[in-house]
């Protein structure tokens, strides 16, 4: 079954470092930055790891230092609790490695 659709200002209340994405489909983004490449591309292979085992993948791009990332569930049109628990899991990852906004 599809998750459910969730409004996208609902689901920011609970992740503040999140943002509505501007386009044409409901998501949300985050943009960080790391000491380095090295610390980036570790930030990556954790998510990606998660993501692959949830079957819930970022749409994300990385230059050096910098991550940005967009979350939005394909299958739903929009966002929904894989987002919002992949965020979750992202805003960890980034601030164990101490990534800055
Ligand atoms: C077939 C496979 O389960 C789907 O294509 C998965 C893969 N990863 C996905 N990732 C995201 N972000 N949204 C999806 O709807 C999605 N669907």
């Amino acid at each position: 079954m599809t998750d459910a659709r969730l409004d996208v200002a609902e689901a920011l209340k609970a992740l503040p470092a999140w943002t509505a994405a501007d386009g044409d489909r409901p998501a949300i983004t985050r943009s960080l930055r790391f000491a380095d490449f090295n610390a980036a591309f570790g930030f990556m292979t954790r998510v990606a790891l998660l993501a692959d085992k949830m079957d819930h993948h970022p749409e994300w791009s990385n230059v050096y230092d910098r991550v940005e990332i967009l979350l939005t569930t394909h299958d739903a049109d929009g966002v929904t609790e894989k987002d919002v628990a992949l965020a979750r899991f992202i805003d960890e990852a980034a601030a164990s490695l101490g990534a800055k906004a």
